[in-house]
């Protein structure tokens, strides 16, 4: 990796040797290359990445873009190399010959550039003689249009060079504004020259930097015209750039030329990519990984997989450089084999992953593919606890070394402006293994992790956990699991903790906690009572600890996936996509659709009611249950969907049983049905006994359906309860876990349900009139992910 102040580029070497140079902080800033020196061993970060045939295989370094020369050879010159290798034997009195040979590479290039500069100076005189000449001014315009299009545009005025540069990009343009005097001219390949000073002062040599501004200038122009000149695309764009002018420190790396094809193509693509407006997030574009057990649509068992599919989305869309990593638990259609294979060693045991990719909407999705991931969508955080810790640490380490391995669209994302954000305890040891692996030895200074608590109480699926189920969360165990988790020894005390439930044991999510430079959960209500001695689940210690470094940010939701007007479950079987024009006819036809498929009574006048969700003691069910004799004596249909613990599901099936005109209890996981329910119901119920944002309840909001829910966490910050005199408010809420006060929330309900119509649809209206896409979100969690970037 080459360190030019902030900008940051990564060499991945592959298999074939080919290199790509790229900008983490720009990611459209992309060079092939191949490198001449092929290494056998080379050292990334501390990952030994041998060559022995492994795809992948980089190094880094730290460098300077020296000059390029004739025949699009790029040259990254060296100040030092971040870590000493066993390779470094190999390089041993090669820097002498290679200073020597950029010496008389920067000669060629530098007459090259005299070359150009005549050319240039000749078609000048060319077009002033074209314009003072007798021709009409419409049919000299035709025909120097015809013929010499680009040079026309940049000739047409005294500011002519600058239009052409504009043309080129705005990184060049910006590297000319800094270039107005002569003497800043010298500065402008300040990345060439000082590499240049270095090399004059060691050898002697002098080097020609004695052209103008304006003829290098006009150089870059002529670049632009590829049929006039040997450089296709003029001084490679990413030189003039004044930032690079900030290098410090640099590393030889000597790379070949490359085809013509290859450099124009990238450059290519750079240049008519950078005149677009500048991004969302400004100076404060990033390169960001996402890594989470589940990611929607590929797997998911809840909420944390509907937004690792959508969040990511969001923050590309403001610029930002984005990948979300996964296990890959299936055959996945879109993702393909990267080549890419690595082992690491796993309770002593080496364990193989690759690495599949897949470019979709803006975002780089990276699966990675092991045995132990292989069919176990349905069974995530399922199997014996040391199975599950197992799986997780594999994870975590592949995840924590994707930066450098895998190659996204040919580059890898390197370790420059990166944060990591991971995701509960399953992803905790991401933030450790980023301090243990690399930074406590001074790889991946810069790189920063983020931890996201979604949920501080989800459980292990191990048998009879449920009955135990405290001892099963946040990746608990017995002190003895630090074993699995190959750390140093001094490392156990961050996992080590002491409460009246678990006693002494292993904490998985309490190391994560501690480490991560920053720490997030999905919304304020849950932020708040993360920190009490109820809500914390033995963690609010460490949570309060950390507050300076804790912020609480309400989720959004995949305004694609989950809107009436476009769902695509909702485009068959009789229901039909609607929007808030259509919310009357359209909404009622969904309903119509639901009865009609669960065989209830189809019935336009009485309220549905629908509960979706993992059947736990979070969710409330239980509540549900005491509820069920008064709300069968109410004229209701009630749908529920879900599954989880046995005893629940069986529940399910027995209110079914017993009320078969009014109850459907669907067990199981269906995205489908999950949908239809959120459109075709009226009231979507939520009596979660904590809630750390919920989905269900904004995805209802968003179709028209209105929420009922214990205000609590999420539910409180996003449902504002209904108030009949102000004609406000999105629903009903409830404040404690209390079945009567569960009913009387659901008889307001009912209430104005049958006899309030107008005000019902003024309840649905705002509901969907509000903007709830993660767009708000992304902007919190860049605020979030810049503070980390600028901490130490
Ligand atoms: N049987 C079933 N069939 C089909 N789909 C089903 C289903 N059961 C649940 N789902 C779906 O899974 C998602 C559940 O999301 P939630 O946010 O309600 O809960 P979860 O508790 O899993 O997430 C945790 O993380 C999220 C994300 O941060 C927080 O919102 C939440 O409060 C926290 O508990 C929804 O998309 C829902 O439709």
């Amino acid at each position: 990796m080459a360190s030019i102040g902030s900008l940051h580029f990564i060499m991945g070497t592959k298999t074939d040797n080919s290199v790509l140079v790229h900008s983490s902080t720009n990611p459209r800033l992309r060079f092939p290359f191949f490198t001449n020196r092929p290494r056998s061993s080379i050292e990334v970060s501390g990952i030994n990445a041998s060559a022995n045939g492994s795809a992948g295989a980089a190094r880094m370094c730290r460098g300077r873009i020296s000059w390029c020369t004739r025949g699009k050879l790029w040259r990254i010159k060296p100040l030092r190399a971040i870590r000493k290798s066993s390779a470094e034997g190999e390089d041993a009195g090669e820097p002498e010959d290679a200073l020597q040979a950029t010496i008389e590479k920067s000669k060629k290039v530098l007459a090259v550039q005299r070359e150009l500069l005549q050319q240039i100076s000749e078609r000048r005189k060319l077009v002033s003689s074209i314009q003072n000449s007798d021709i009409s001014q419409e049919e000299g315009e035709a025909s120097f249009e015809q013929g010499n299009e680009s040079f026309s545009n940049a000739e047409s005025s005294s500011s002519s060079v600058d239009k052409s540069v504009d043309q080129i990009g705005s990184i060049v343009l910006s590297s000319y504004e800094h270039s107005t005097e002569e003497k800043d001219f010298e500065t402008v390949p300040s990345a060439l020259s000082g590499g240049l000073d270095e090399i004059e002062k060691d050898h002697g040599d002098a080097l020609p930097f004695d052209k103008s501004p304006s003829e290098l200038e006009s150089s870059n122009h002529v670049g632009k015209d590829s049929s006039k000149t040997e450089w296709s695309d003029g001084l490679p764009t990413f030189l003039t750039n004044p930032e690079w002018s900030m290098l410090k420190d640099d590393e030889l790396i000597d790379l070949k030329e490359t085809s013509e094809e290859e450099v124009s193509d990238g450059a290519t693509g750079f240049t008519s990519e950078d005149v677009k407006p500048p991004p969302l997030a400004g100076p404060n574009v990033m390169n960001v990984i996402l890594v989470a057990a589940e990611c929607a649509p590929w797997s998911k068992t809840g909420g944390l997989g509907d937004v690792a599919g959508a969040l990511p989305k969001a923050l590309a869309r403001r610029g930002h450089r984005v990948m979300v990593v996964a296990p890959r638990y299936g055959d996945y259609a879109e993702p393909q084999d990267s080549g890419v294979r690595k082992a690491y060693k796993v309770d002593g045991q080496y364990m193989e992953v690759a690495y599949f990719h897949a470019y979709i909407d803006g975002v780089d999705f990276v699966f990675i593919e092991s045995a132990v991931f292989r069919h176990m969508e349905h069974n995530i955080y399922g199997g014996k606890r040391e199975d599950i810790l197992k799986r997780m640490v594999l994870f975590c380490k592949a995840a924590v070394e994707v930066p450098w391995l895998v190659p996204c669209g040919g580059v890898c994302y390197g370790d420059g402006n990166l944060a990591f954000i991971a995701n509960d305890w399953h992803t905790a040891l991401l933030p450790v293994y980023l301090k243990a692996y690399y930074r406590d030895n001074g790889l991946m200074i810069y790189t920063r992790s983020i931890l996201v608590i979604h949920n501080i109480a989800h459980q292990y699926k191990e048998l009879f956990a449920w009955i135990i189920s405290v001892k099963f969360i946040q990746g608990r165990g017995p002190v003895a699991d630090f074993s699995f988790v190959d750390l140093p020894g001094h490392y156990l005390d961050l996992f080590k903790m002491n409460d009246p439930i678990g006693g002494e044991h292993f904490n998985i999510f309490a190391a994560g906690l501690k480490t991560a430079d920053r720490v997030v959960t999905v919304s304020h209500g849950y932020a708040w009572e993360l920190k009490t001695v109820d809500g914390g689940w033995g963690l609010h210690g460490i949570i309060n600890e950390n507050d300076w470094k804790f912020r609480g940010i309400v989720n959004g939701i995949d305004t694609e996936d989950w809107n009436p007007q476009y769902d695509v479950f909702l485009k068959s079987d009789g229901y039909t996509n609607y929007s808030l024009e259509t919310l009357k006819t359209g909404k009622a036809q969904c309903k119509a659709a639901l009865q009609k498929e669960l065989g209830l009574p189809v019935r336009e006048d009485v309220p549905v009611i629908g509960f979706i969700g993992r059947l736990d003691h979070q969710k409330g069910v239980d509540l549900i249950a005491e509820a069920i004799p008064w709300m069968m004596g109410q004229d209701v249909q009630l749908i529920m969907l879900g599954s989880g613990r046995p005893d629940l599901e069986e529940m399910l099936r027995a209110f079914e049983h017993q009320h078969r005109d009014k109850v459907r209890g669907w067990v199981g996981f269906s995205v489908q049905t999950a949908h239809r329910i959120t459109a075709g119901a009226d009231i979507l119920l939520m009596p979660s006994r904590f809630e750390p944002c919920g989905l269900n309840q904004l995805y209802a909001m968003n179709c028209g359906t209105i929420p009922v829910v214990h205000a609590v966490g999420g539910l409180r910050d996003t449902v504002h309860p209904f108030n009949p005199y102000e004609e406000s408010g999105l629903g009903w809420t409830f404040d404690s876990a209390e079945v009567g006060k569960l009913i009387h929330a659901l008889g307001n309900c009912f209430y104005t349900y049958r006899d309030y119509k107008q005000s019902w649809e003024g309840i649905q209206r705002r509901g969907m009139m509000q903007d709830l896409s993660w767009d708000h979100a992304a902007q919190n969690y860049e605020e979030v992910l810049v503070a980390a970037k600028y901490q130490w």
